[in-house]
């Protein structure tokens, strides 16, 4: 039995891992979930996991929740940061699934790290955000960080049982996301809802938008990079808008080695949960290359999205450059979906934001929670009185 704690357990990839628990009640147990503002979910979790501590995100839910539960002595409920971590380090879970969206991650994973937690990690933007730190600390305390993400957990699978020097480079794939037949100047004025139409895959918002803005794989290029301890110049990305291929890894002796399934978060989230071993996939379509027909391919266009430019530049260049990047990036994302900027305005706005910076190396933790905080600061004067 693995006893998990789940970040973000009311998100796209937290409502994918309860799925992958209802499917397997004798492997999995969920001890421990964090929620944002979905108390209506987090009800529904606590009835049917019977969870022994729940974070929220506000005091006024966390009051509501256990004023509703009071009858349930043995659930502990928490709010905010500190609930947040404090799920991340619950001493029954054997393993952390790590799906919060942002770098609000990155100290609870620290810090489960530090209490020597297995962590399936979602969470890419707390590797981008500071890889370094997150690897280093993974290192010192022997602990496992199993990739959620599909195109990882594809190159993790392409890597089984193979020597790392043999890697050629890492060729992860890009869907091109909801604008992907749209030219640059078709991009003038597209809406939310639009943007938000992921051709694959049924995600949360944020990463839809980065889908469709190619910034998703610059984060991916960044959080292969740290995860496959590779250069950036052994990662490249190749578009493919069946998003059947997730990945693939090309050895010295140029065999090439995919992963294909059919786009279910379901498959990935399973695997890290069961490393090295493998489970049925219980009531899920299988991939029938016939069905799927074409696979088609293309060269990655720079100009088309710069901001997997600016991806590879920040992470290039390192230290907090990386931390500008994702912060820049995750304001002006919420800039567009709140209406406040157009969709093209995301690459001024982290353009300008990565100008301005003049980068730190090797940044600790309170310097990477500084530059953050200071990022989203000036990316919102940008944008105030709009
Ligand atoms: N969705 C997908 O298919 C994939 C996602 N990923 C990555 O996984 C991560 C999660 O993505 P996704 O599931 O789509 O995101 P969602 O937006 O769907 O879910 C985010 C989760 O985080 C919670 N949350 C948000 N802000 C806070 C906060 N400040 N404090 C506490 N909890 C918070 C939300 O709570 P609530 O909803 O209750 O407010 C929700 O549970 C991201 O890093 C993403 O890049 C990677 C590959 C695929
Ligand atoms: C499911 C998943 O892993 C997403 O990160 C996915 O990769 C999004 O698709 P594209 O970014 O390729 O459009
Ligand atoms: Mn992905």
């Amino acid at each position: 039995m693995k006893y998990i704690s789940l970040l973000g357990a009311t998100g796209s990839i937290g409502q994918q891992t309860a799925d992958v628990v209802r499917a397997h009640p004798d492997q999995f147990k969920i001890v421990a979930l964090s929620a944002g503002k979905n108390i209506e979910l987090v009800r529904t979790y606590i009835q049917e996991f019977e969870p022994k501590l729940v974070s929220v995100q506000t005091k006024e839910d966390y009051h509501v929740l256990k004023s509703e539960f009071f009858s349930k002595k043995d659930i502990e409920f928490m709010y905010g940061d500190e609930g947040l971590t404090a799920v991340a380090v619950y001493d029954q879970a054997t393993i952390l699934v790590n799906a919060v969206i942002g770098s609000v991650g990155l100290y609870p994973t620290l810090q489960a790290i530090k209490a020597k937690k297995d962590i399936a990690i979602a969470n890419k933007e707390t590797l981008v955000t500071a890889g370094h730190l997150v690897i280093n600390e993974a290192k010192k305390a022997g602990v496992r960080l199993l990739p959620v993400d599909s195109e990882h957990s594809a190159i993790f699978q392409a890597l089984q049982g193979e020597k790392e020097k043999n890697i050629e480079r890492l060729v992860i794939t890009a869907s091109g996301g909801s604008f992907r037949d749209r030219t640059r100047e078709e991009l003038k004025g597209v809406t939310v809802e639009e943007a938000l139409n992921h051709p694959n895959w049924s995600m949360g918002a944020k990463i839809t938008v980065d889908s469709a803005s190619m910034m998703n794989k610059g984060l991916e290029v960044i959080e292969a990079h740290w995860l496959f301890d590779l250069p950036y110049d052994k990662i490249d990305v190749l578009l493919h808008k069946e998003s059947i291929i997730h990945s693939m890894v090309e050895f010295h002796d140029s065999s090439v080695i995919a992963q294909l399934g059919t786009p279910d978060m379901r498959v990935p989230i399973q695997y890290a949960l069961t490393y090295p071993d493998r489970l049925p996939l219980v009531g899920r379509k299988r991939l029938n290359l016939a069905d799927a027909g074409i696979l088609h391919f293309s060269d990655m266009d720079f100009t088309r999205y710069p901001c997997l430019q600016f991806a590879y530049k920040a992470g290039k260049m390192g230290g907090t450059m990386t931390t500008v990047l994702n912060a820049a990036n995750e304001a002006a994302v919420a800039a567009f979906l709140s209406g406040k900027v157009s969709f093209l305005e995301i690459e001024t706005l982290i353009e300008k934001a990565l100008n301005q910076h003049s980068v730190i190396t090797l940044p600790d933790l309170e310097t990477i929670q500084e530059v953050d905080l200071m990022t989203r600061q000036y990316i919102e004067s940008l944008v105030k009185d709009r």
